[in-house]
């Protein structure tokens, strides 16, 4: 990847810019609203929100109000928790389309496997939700369609019922945490590995091994980061809502980590804590 303006190419031939703009914790409303302007106006063109974040409305602002075609923007949203099933999907995709006053969405995702509410029937529940984001990718509503925080578990069990696989699974990856086995199985399915917490929710930066490798690329912690998972074949989402981060972490195109230095990142085991486990915690 040399510019922000790189794709990476989807399942289905559908281009997806190589960094996304996170949102979680940008709060609706002129934070928000800002924030996404100012990513795209640095370059971003990927803007990845969800209904938990309660920000959609905020982020569709910031789209419209920055200017830029909508064709040229990949927007992501995910199914919030508790919505999950045929009809509930379809109705709760409906609510995202109006919050963010958009037509279409460049991808949907099931945000997370095995919510409470349907924890006693979560593999009908997530064989309903995908038929439904089927009907709507080939309605042509949702451009792309894949999942988050799904283990392989939860992904062969959504195989038995799909016709159509996932193309992302976007789940946490950071310094530490590199989930080896889920990402070589992604691999082998073709599907997208999306680094959330990219910068380990803002963990990273008192890590003295991340210091140093600071000092001796000249870059920031965050870039550094954001490198690291780029050449990890992963494509992070970092949030930020200031402006100097925004456009500081756009800027991860002019350096090259050794892969001595990649291994050394990776092998920072647990430095910004783990995931938790989406069969026995929720959201
Ligand atoms: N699918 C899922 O379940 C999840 C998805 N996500 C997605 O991934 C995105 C990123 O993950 P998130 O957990 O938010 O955290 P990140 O790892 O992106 O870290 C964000 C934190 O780092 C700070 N920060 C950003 N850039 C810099 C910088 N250059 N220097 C110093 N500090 C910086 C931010 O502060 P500030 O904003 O104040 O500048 C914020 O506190 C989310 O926003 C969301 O879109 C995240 C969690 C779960
Ligand atoms: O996207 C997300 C943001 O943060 C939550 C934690 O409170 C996650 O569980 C969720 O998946």
């Amino acid at each position: 990847m040399k510019s922000l303006s790189d794709s990476f190419i989807l399942a289905n031939g559908v281009k997806i810019p190589c960094i996304g703009f996170g949102t979680w914790k940008a709060q609706n409303g002129e934070i928000a609203v800002n924030s996404v302007k100012q990513a795209l106006k640095t370059g971003y063109r990927h803007i990845d929100t969800a209904a938990l974040y309660y920000n959609e409305e905020s982020v569709g602002i910031g789209i419209k109000e920055s200017g830029i075609p909508r064709e040229d923007i990949f927007v992501t949203s995910k199914l919030q928790n508790g919505e999950h099933g045929y009809q509930e999907t379809l109705n709760a995709f409906e609510v995202t389309m109006k919050n963010l006053n958009l037509d279409y969405l460049d991808l949907y995702l099931i945000h997370w496997p095995n919510p409470i509410k349907t924890r006693s029937n979560w593999q009908e529940a997530n064989a309903g939700t995908w038929k439904a984001f089927e009907e709507l990718y080939e309605a042509g509503r949702i451009r792309s369609i894949g999942v988050s925080n799904f283990r392989r578990h939860h992904l062969e069990e959504l195989k038995k019922t799909a016709k159509i696989a996932p193309m992302v699974n976007q789940i946490r990856l950071c310094p530490g945490e590199t989930q080896d086995e889920l990402v070589s199985y992604l691999r082998e399915q073709n599907i997208l590995a999306e680094a959330y917490s990219p910068l380990g929710s803002g963990k990273i930066f008192e890590v003295p091994e991340m210091i140093a490798l600071s000092e001796k690329y000249g870059k920031s912690i965050a870039q550094i980061c954001i490198r690291w998972s780029l050449q990890m074949g992963f494509l992070p989402l970092p949030k930020s809502v200031t402006k100097e981060r925004i456009e500081e972490n756009a800027h991860v195109f002019d350096f090259e980590l050794t892969a001595e230095d990649v291994s050394i990142i990776a092998g920072l085991d647990g430095c910004c804590g783990y995931s938790t486990n989406p069969d026995t915690t929720d959201f």
